[in-house]
């Protein structure tokens, strides 16, 4: 079994709640991990930033090789970096599980999603807040995860962008029942039950778990917000 399989397993049990690990404590990393892995999260979201795809700096491969060996949650590798095919292969060999890779630093990118695949690793495509879903649609088929931000990206702590809902209304149209649909950005009790409602099986939540004193609690209403929101929209 790859990585990529058993990341895409992951979908039988969504919704998805994904601790962005851009808002964790770095001085406490092995505790931020135990904390997490008693919370019952699903699998970490790696915010990769280089200060120049994004305004920001945040970790990279080294950093990631070193939480690989803390724990066996899935790492879902967000790569908010210029150039990203320069840097795969250190991002696969860190052990990451799914790496997503931004359509404004790739914009052909179906050469590099396929690598992606053909190292075993979940492919994934995330688009800015300004970029619209045209500009993925020909890439759609090479993706395992579709990731739409719904902030821009850079810094955690942002308010969600109400425009994200029609660009995932418009995604779960388009892929496959396979593909992950992702969210990014401003997620929190109050605005879950709109995207899940929008489509999204997946949920990046940095803020809303690790500003909570109970990460187990903050995990557990966000999950429930979102199964709530996805059933009463069926
Ligand atoms: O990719 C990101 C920013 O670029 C973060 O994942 C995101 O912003 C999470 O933080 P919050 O939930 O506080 O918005």
């Amino acid at each position: 079994m790859t990585r990529r399989t058993t990341f895409l397993n992951l979908l039988k049990s969504a919704p998805l709640i994904a601790p962005s690990m851009l808002k964790c404590d770095f001085g406490n990393l092995h505790r931020e991990v135990e904390l997490l892995e008693s919370a019952n999260v699903p699998l970490l979201h790696l915010d990769v930033m280089d200060g120049h795809f994004v305004p920001n700096l945040s970790y990279g491969p080294m950093v990631i090789k070193r939480l690989r060996e803390l724990t066996e949650l899935p790492f879902d590798a967000h790569l908010m970096i210029s150039d990203p095919e320069r840097y795969l292969d250190d991002y696969i060999a860190a052990g990451c599980d799914s790496i997503t890779i931004h359509i404004e630093a790739v914009p052909e990118p179906v050469a590099l999603l396929q690598r992606i695949r053909d190292a075993g690793v979940a492919a994934g495509l995330a688009l800015n807040p300004g970029t619209p879903v045209e500009k993925i649609a020909p890439a759609l088929e090479s993706c395992d995860l579709v990731l739409v931000m719904s902030v821009e990206p850079g810094f955690g702590g942002q308010k969600f962008m109400p425009s994200a809902l029609d660009k995932l209304r418009e995604l779960s149209s388009m892929i496959s029942t396979e593909t992950l649909l992702s969210v990014d950005g401003g997620i929190g009790p109050d605005t879950i039950g709109s995207t899940a409602q929008a489509g999204a099986k997946l949920f990046v939540a940095g803020s809303s778990i690790f500003d909570a004193s109970d990460y187990r609690e903050a995990a557990t209403q966000l999950f429930d917000a979102a199964s709530q929101a996805a059933s009463a929209s069926l």
